[in-house]
């Protein structure tokens, strides 16, 4: 018999990449990282740096650099999309919509040729769009497409009630639900401490329990703009939100997180890729766990949800077979005027017959 080692793909190698192969290897979640990048320099940076890094990991890890040999990745049982350009998301994660919905054309089909039967764990933002667009390219059944949503969202919310409160996170129980955006929704009435609701908590000992929920729901909803404002990325949280979805697929947990998946009626909600509690496993995501939300949680979910549904619609049509063979060109978005957003900076990745890379004739 021969035990395989537990190999992780990671696409994109900017601030959150890297991190990610970092939580994996100091976790001890991975024995092998490969990784892809559109830019060399960077990508050829990270490799050498991980792998001096793990001299000191918990177990033996090689990291590999593939370059923009993506088909290298098809072998791995996890790949991590974190292919972005978060500058686009300055204001609002919506401005990558265009360009990391085109930058996903350029490699998952790809690696959909090469024989990948894994699993995708997208990081990328708008993440429940391109989480959707991963799942149409990749050929994969939903349960093996998942995007982090509002797992990152819930550790904000958990570690602003851990701090309010003073008990451990680890024995709080809340969901930030919808999309992994300003329309999301806290569920404060699933909220528990130790099997506990919060609302009983409350009545018996106000001065523990008794926090302003709207201040909290603001740290949940805002922190990774405040992380933003001072470093121009976010990186440890989401890192870790990443690598925790992994360990549940590789350690099969049958684990319940809040990650982004596809609902097929649970909530009300059908045909869309969107965050909710759901088991994450061997088998990848499912089923799904529905709460019992207010009318008020349910029509904020119902309208994230809208909210999602809108944003699908802003990008055109293709077919999945071309799509996979020659990558699409996208229109301008006149709310996010860029020439980064219509994709010219990734004609190197792709050819400039496909994508000029000179931003004047990308008008
Ligand atoms: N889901 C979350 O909670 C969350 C949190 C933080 C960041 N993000 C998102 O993750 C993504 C990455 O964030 P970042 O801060 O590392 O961004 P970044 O701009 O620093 O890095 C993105 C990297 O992707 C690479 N890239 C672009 N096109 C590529 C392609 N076709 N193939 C391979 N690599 C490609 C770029 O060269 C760059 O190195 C962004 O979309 C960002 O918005 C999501």
């Amino acid at each position: 018999m021969t035990i395989g080692p537990v190999r992780i793909g990671i696409v994109g190698t900017g601030h959150v990449g890297p991190h990610v192969a970092y939580s994996l290897m100091m976790q001890g979640i991975a024995d092998e990282v490969h990784l892809c990048d559109v830019n060399d320099s960077k990508v050829t940076a990270e490799a050498q740096d991980l792998n001096d890094a793990s001299v000191f990991a918990p177990h033996r890890v090689r990291v590999w650099n593939h370059h923009t040999d993506y088909e290298a990745l098809a072998s791995c049982d996890v790949i991590v999309n974190a292919a972005g350009h978060v500058t686009l998301s300055s204001k609002d994660r919506d401005g990558e919509l265009y360009a990391t919905a085109r930058m996903v054309r350029t490699f998952v089909g790809r690696i959909a040729a090469a024989g990948f039967t894994g699993f995708w764990v997208n990081v990328t933002n708008p993440n429940d769009v391109v989480t959707r667009e991963i799942h149409r390219l990749s050929g994969l059944p939903a349960s093996h497409v998942m995007g982090t949503g509002t797992c990152l969202d819930s550790a904000r919310l958990r570690s602003a009630i851990a701090l309010a409160t003073d008990v451990a996170p680890e024995s709080i129980v809340a969901y930030m639900l919808g999309e992994h955006g300003f329309s999301e929704i806290p569920a404060w009435s699933a909220v528990s401490f130790a099997g506990k609701p919060l609302a009983q908590l409350a009545a018996s000992d106000p001065d523990r329990y008794g926090f302003d929920k709207a201040e909290l729901s603001e740290q949940a909803l805002r922190g990774g703009y405040w992380c933003y404002t001072g470093k121009h990325c976010t990186e440890y949280a989401i890192a870790n939100s990443a690598a925790r979805i992994v360990r549940a697929i590789v350690h099969d947990e049958h684990v319940v997180l809040p990650v982004c998946t596809y609902l097929d009626g649970e909530y009300g909600q059908r045909g869309l890729f969107i965050s909710v509690p759901a088991m994450v496993s061997a088998q990848g995501v499912g089923p799904v766990t529905e709460l019992t939300l207010t009318e008020e949680e349910q029509a904020g979910f119902a309208a994230s949800c809208d909210k999602v549904r809108a944003n699908y619609a802003k990008l055109p049509p293709f077919a999945v077979e071309d799509a996979r063979r020659v990558p699409v060109t996208i229109p301008a978005d006149p709310a996010h005027d860029d020439v980064y957003a219509r994709g010219g900076f990734i004609g190197i990745a792709c050819g400039p017959e496909v994508f000029p890379s000179d931003p004047q004739a990308a008008r």
